[in-house]
Order: structure tokens, then C-alpha cells, then sequence
């Protein structure tokens, strides 16, 4: 959901578990054989009417992180001012064709659940170290930028719903997409791809400044933000790769000359939109699989950054930085990148990542910081006050 708009599923019709290094290319081929055999009744004919699938996918080949389609038995949807619902079922039911839906009873909203967080993986020491040592290797040449996360953990009460802390996510990060998959809950700033009848875009970001303490302050930081070379050189990588990425797939692709800012209500962030047109009809999940890992959470170059990450880091990023979203059965679709998240275990374990681009100029000091700034939106849902950075 993104400003009011976007799709809810409601139980589970259909589930596709996939793994490893062919997680995306293996849900996309098993998506692609459901379709063919479902029979489509759509009268609104947008993209995310008919049979959807929603997603998430785990960051790493090596992932010990189950990868998941989840299609559910009803969809409700909204868009443009028009709103739909999609109800799904196996052909060979009892239940006849044109059998009105019934609506569940809602959740129970409950309170907000109040977790307390505490760093698990890297500690804040261990974490400001792991970036000193990337730093050492950049200035090595192995890479030019790589991103380091770290992890927090808490516990969800027995019987503590996430309804209430989707509703603040969303209410609270309007200009973001609030996303909940098999347990994976957050409200990410950044779209990895969005297909939309023909139409390619993406928001590429990286580089990240805090908040000011009044309204001149604030400013201040933003424009010191746009003239940041670090935070400019950390930013170009990001939208070079996806535009890279991207280009073969486009008959077009046009990309805002200069980054702006974008203002979310825990830090500013500098931003990217690119828009084309497809070029070679290629599914939401087939650009999901050529663009993941980016560059905004990944480095460059990709492999060596990828390689880096699992030595820097030493934990599962589980579906952290992962794509995160839905495809509808013409293959259009909206993907995050599952940032400002958590997984919520059905033991009640809750495991929250946030993670820095770490290139030449980078202090470990400050990128500690900024990873409590991007922890925010996450703990605070949850009920916790911000994890202190030290
Ligand atoms: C890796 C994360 O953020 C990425 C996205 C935007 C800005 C970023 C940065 O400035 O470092 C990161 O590349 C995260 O939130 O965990």
C-alpha cells in the first residue's frame, strides 16, 4: 500500500516455496504455469485485477530464508479512485462460479505490541569495525562500495496482532511502500521495479542525511545532503546499475538529471526516479531477477560487494534487502526492496536489519548512526523508543 492505494490478499489459495540461486527464475517459471492453467474472469482489466501473487524473496543465494508466491483467496485492491476485490479458487471446488464472497471478520486491532530491541549478529562495536575494514578495502581496490547492515531483535507478545503497527507504518511513512508477506512487515522508501501496461520505473536512492531541529536546520541538512560529493558518489553507483540493468529492456529510459531529496519523517534521503517504456515485453519478475542485488544495497561491483557483505557481515540478511511485492498473471507488477523491515517469526522473534552504502569517505561513526535513523520506522511500530546507537 502506498498513499491509500494498492492490494491486500486475504488467505492463502496457492503457495510457491523456492530457494537458492534459482529462487526468482523458479517462482517466475512455476507463476508463469499457474497462469496458463487459470481461468481469469477480470472485468476491471488494471494492473493487480485478476489473479495476483504476492512475494518476497530472500537477499542471498546461500540464504537459509524461504523465497515465497503467496496467491491468495481474495484481493482487494484500489487504485485511480477505483477499487476492486478478486477472489480465487481451485476450478475443482464445490462451491459454484458465481457464489457471492464473504468478507472475514476483520482482525482484532489491538494495541501496538511494545518490543524491546537489542543488537544481535554485529554489535555496535563490531559494526563501526566492520566498516573501518571495508573502508581499508576499498582504499585496497577491491570494490567501490559495498553496504553493511547490522541486526536487532525482539519479541512480539503472545497473542500482539500486526495490524496495528501496519496501520502506523502506513500512516506514518505515507510516501512509502508499507508491505506484509509470510511475516516480513515494513514500509520500504525504495521500488527495485514497478511494470505497469508497458511501463517501466523505478526510485533508485542511496545517500542519507538526518533531520534537521527546526524547519532552517532541516533545509541546511537537505542541501548539504544534494551537495555532498561522498553522498553523490554513493548515490551514482546506485542509479548507474539500475540503469545499466535496465537499459536492455527499454525502448527508453529516461532518468532525472540531478538526485533530489526526499523527505521521509526519520531522515532525508537522496533520490532518483527512472520511467521508460519495455522494450522486450519482459515480466515485473523477470526485471526483478536482472536487477536484484542493486547497488543500493549490494556495491559495486556486485559480485565482489556480494562476496564482501558475507564476510563483512557474517549473518543471513534472510529477506532483508530482498524484492518485495506483487505480480499480476500479465506479469505486471510492483516491487520494493525490503528495507526499514522486520520478520516476524511464528515464535513471536522479531528481526529487524538497516544498512549503509559504504564507500571511500565513509565514517564508521556516522554510518553506525545513520543505521539508528533507518531502524526508526521499524522499532518505533513496534512500540520500542529508537535503539540507542551505542
Ligand atoms: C540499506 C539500506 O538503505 C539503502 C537505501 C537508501 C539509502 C542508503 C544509504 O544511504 O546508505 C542505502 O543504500 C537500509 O535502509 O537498510
Amino acid at each position: 500500500m502506498r498513499r491509500g492505494e494498492g492490494l491486500i490478499g486475504l488467505g492463502e489459495a496457492v503457495r510457491i516455496e523456492t530457494g537458492g540461486p534459482g529462487r526468482i527464475v523458479d517462482a517466475a517459471r512455476a507463476w508463469t504455469s499457474l497462469v496458463a492453467a487459470a481461468d481469469v474472469d477480470d472485468r476491471v482489466g488494471l494492473p493487480g485485477t485478476g489473479l495476483v501473487a504476492f512475494g518476497t524473496f530472500a537477499f542471498a543465494d546461500d540464504s537459509a530464508a524461504t523465497s515465497v508466491l503467496v496467491v491468495p483467496e481474495l484481493v482487494l485492491g484500489r487504485r485511480d479512485g477505483r477499487a476492486w476485490a478478486t477472489t480465487i479458487r481451485f476450478a475443482d471446488t464445490d462451491e459454484p462460479d458465481d457464489a457471492p464472497f464473504e468478507l472475514p471478520e476483520p482482525a482484532p486491532k489491538r494495541l501496538v505490541p511494545d518490543v524491546g530491541f537489542e543488537p544481535d549478529g554485529l554489535a555496535p562495536d563490531d559494526y563501526e569495525a566492520a566498516v573501518a575494514r571495508a573502508v581499508e578495502r576499498i582504499d585496497a581496490g577491491e570494490f567501490e562500495k559495498v553496504v553493511l547492515a547490522r541486526r536487532i531483535v525482539g519479541r512480539l507478545d503472545d497473542g500482539a496482532g500486526l495490524r496495528a503497527m501496519l496501520d502506523l507504518l502506513a500512516r506514518r511513512y505515507p510516501d512509502t511502500w508499507t508491505f506484509a508477506v509470510d511475516g516480513l512487515v515494513g514500509a520500504s522508501p525504495e521500488t527495485l521495479v514497478r511494470v505497469d501496461t508497458g511501463t517501466v520505473s523505478a526510485r533508485v536512492l542511496a545517500g542519507t542525511a538526518s533531520r534537521g531541529a527546526d524547519e532552517t536546520d532541516d533545509r541546511a541538512r537537505a542541501a548539504a545532503l544534494a551537495a555532498s560529493p561522498k553522498d553523490r558518489a554513493e548515490h551514482a553507483l546506485a542509479v548507474a546499475s539500475a540503469v545499466d540493468t535496465l537499459a536492455p529492456h527499454t525502448a527508453r529510459l529516461d532518468a532525472s538529471p540531478e538526485p533530489f531529496t526526499l523527505q521521509l519523517p526519520n531522515l532525508w534521503h537522496l533520490a532518483t526516479d527512472l520511467k521508460g517504456t519495455l522494450g522486450d515485453g519482459s515480466s515485473s519478475l523477470a526485471l526483478v531477477e536482472a536487477m536484484h542485488p542493486t547497488a543500493a544495497v549490494a556495491g559495486t561491483p556486485r559480485d565482489a560487494a556480494t562476496a564482501a557483505i558475507a564476510e563483512l557481515e557474517g549473518f543471513d540478511r534472510e529477506r532483508y534487502a530482498g524484492p518485495v511485492g506483487w505480480v499480476d498473471a500479465a506479469g505486471d507488477g510492483e516491487w520494493a526492496i525490503a528495507l526499514r523491515c522486520a520478520q516476524v517469526a511464528d515464535d513471536g522473534r522479531v528481526t529487524a536489519w538497516a544498512g549503509c552504502g559504504i564507500v571511500h569517505d565513509s565514517v564508521p561513526a556516522s554510518e553506525l548512526a545513520e543505521t539508528g535513523m533507518k531502524f526508526r520506522p521499524i522499532t518505533e511500530a513496534f512500540g520500542a523508543p529508537p535503539p540507542s546507537a551505542s
